[in-house]
């Protein structure tokens, strides 16, 4: 058990120096904080939606946004679209599971709005259709993936392709990504550092 201990956290060690030494990844970052700041300054709000892991992903983040991060501020608008189960169940019992998070964006996205499309394959239906919702409405959309980018690659504004093909290591990669991007938020947004 304890080499199969080693070998995770040294994978995940070497994810790690991975993204700390690609500088066109930090350049990315600061695109897509710039763009977010952009669009929350115009009244703007961030969606967010994924699948598994990256579902808890998308929630974990908006909480980051719409309460805190480091500091006391105003809540910013952030929505993940995995929350609801009767939104959820109604749509995917009415259209189909591949629906779930298009429909919300239809519903609920607005033409300047900023969406985190978050999926480790790059191919999963209900993010392809949610993206494709979101551009036909004038949505930027940011994508979070793994090294081999699937489907999703050619869609998104901006596309964070983790050095992985590891469903979890993406993940642990994209939660890394999804922190500092709202730390970066929070702070252009509000001007100071950590309490
Ligand atoms: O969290 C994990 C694996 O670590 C799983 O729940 C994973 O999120 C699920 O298999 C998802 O359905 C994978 O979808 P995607 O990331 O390829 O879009
Ligand atoms: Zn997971």
């Amino acid at each position: 058990m304890t080499q199969f201990i080693r070998q995770e956290l040294s994978s995940s060690l070497d994810l790690v120096r991975k993204l700390s030494e690609d500088n066109a990844l930090h350049r990315q970052i600061e695109a897509v904080v710039g763009l977010c700041t952009r669009a929350l300054r115009a009244e703007k709000k961030i969606l967010f939606a994924g699948n598994g892991g990256s579902a808890a992903d998308a929630q974990h983040w908006a909480g980051e946004l719409v309460s805190r991060f480091y500091f006391d501020r105003p809540g910013l608008p952030g929505i993940a679209l995995t929350t609801d189960s009767s939104i959820l169940t109604a749509i995917g019992n009415d259209y189909g599971y591949d629906y779930v998070f298009a429909r919300q964006v239809e519903a609920l996205g607005c033409e300047g709005d900023v969406f985190f499309a978050i999926s480790t394959s790059g191919n999963s239906a209900n993010i392809l259709r949610a993206i494709h919702a979101a551009k036909e409405r004038g949505i930027t959309v940011v994508g979070f993936t793994g090294a081999g980018g699937g489907n999703m690659l050619e869609h998104c504004d901006e596309c964070f392709r983790m050095p992985s093909d590891s469903t979890p290591k993406i993940q642990e990669g994209h939660e890394l990504l999804g922190h500092m991007i709202c730390a970066l938020i929070e702070k252009d947004m509000f001007g100071h550092d950590r309490d």
